[in-house]
């Protein structure tokens, strides 16, 4: 899916999420000189792309999209006179209501991306209040080239889709580690346990996004009767201890969104 920017869209903070969004825009074709980002830090921007270390007094963004920390917003809200069009907020855990109240934008979009949207296999949640049809297709447009997008009907689910797919790479990547662990202390090299770690989750990831059956199938796929997987299975589901411990993971980052909002609206 390929990604023509028909207005100058205005980045505000690209350090890890921002700019993970804007290389995975470049690489679905955007027009380098169609994005300003403003960032007092950033080094190694792509090629094309103008930044400003600060906002320019007469900056007057079209398209904004925030990307700063939650505990950043107060500083940008205090220099940013203008009124954009259409604001998109990555902010984890701050509501439209203080988005609004804060920039005034005609439109505002919440979006939750996550890390793999660098190379156009992100997942990003999308939540509007005041967006009209046309300004929902325009976000759309903008976030679809950078993996798959789901609007989220009700703006309370958005700690739980931050929760799941925004964390979910950095618990997946620590799944990634434990498992290469795992495998060292059976005897494996390191750098050969990371190898086969990495590719076991990457193959098995892209199979299940392939495949009819539910991930509850697959595993069974997997474990043939009497066999070694059904052994580790059988580890993992005593007590729900895999199911447990996610729900206890989720949780405590869907606690951690809700301070942040509370936080961000006083
Ligand atoms: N890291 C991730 O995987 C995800 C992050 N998010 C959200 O993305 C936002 C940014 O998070 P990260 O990229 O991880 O943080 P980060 O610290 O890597 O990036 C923040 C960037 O904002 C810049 N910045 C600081 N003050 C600024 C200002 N006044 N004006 C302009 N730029 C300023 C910093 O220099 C930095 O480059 C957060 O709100 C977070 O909730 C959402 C989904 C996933
Ligand atoms: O850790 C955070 O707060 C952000 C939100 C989702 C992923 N990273």
């Amino acid at each position: 899916m390929t990604l023509s920017l028909t207005t100058p869209l205005w980045l505000i903070g690209a350090g890890n999420m921002g700019g993970a969004m804007l290389r995975g825009w470049i690489a679905a074709g955007a027009d380098p000189r169609q994005i300003t980002v403003v960032d007092p830090f950033v080094e190694g921007l792509p090629e094309g792309v103008t930044l400003h270390r600060e906002l320019p007094a007469d900056a007057a963004p079209d398209i904004l999209v925030l990307a700063v920390k939650p505990q950043q917003m107060g500083a940008v809200r205090d220099i940013f006179s203008g009124s954009p069009r259409l604001l998109l907020s990555i902010l984890a855990g701050v509501e439209t209501e203080t988005l609004s109240a804060a920039f005034r934008a005609v439109s505002n979009v919440r979006v939750m991306p996550n890390l793999p949207v660098s190379i156009g296999e992100g997942v990003s949640a999308l939540f509007s209040d005041d967006a009209d049809a046309a300004t929902r297709d325009e976000a759309q447009a903008l976030i679809a080239p950078l993996g798959l997008t789901e609007w989220i009907a009700e703006e309370k689910l958005f700690d739980a889709v931050t929760a799941l797919s925004g964390c979910g790479p950095g618990f997946l990547f620590r799944f990634i580690d434990a498992l290469a662990e795992a495998g060292t202390a059976l005897g494996l090299p390191a750098d050969q346990a990371a190898r086969l770690a990495t590719a076991t989750v990457k193959g098995s990831g892209l199979l299940a996004a392939a495949s009819d059956e539910s991930a509850s199938t697959l595993a069974d796929r997997v474990a043939s009767p009497g066999g070694s997987t059904r052994e580790g299975l059988n580890v993992l589901d005593a007590d729900e201890a895999l199911k447990d411990l996610l729900k206890r993971t989720l949780a405590a980052s869907a606690k951690r969104n809700a301070e942040l909002a509370a936080a961000a609206r006083s």
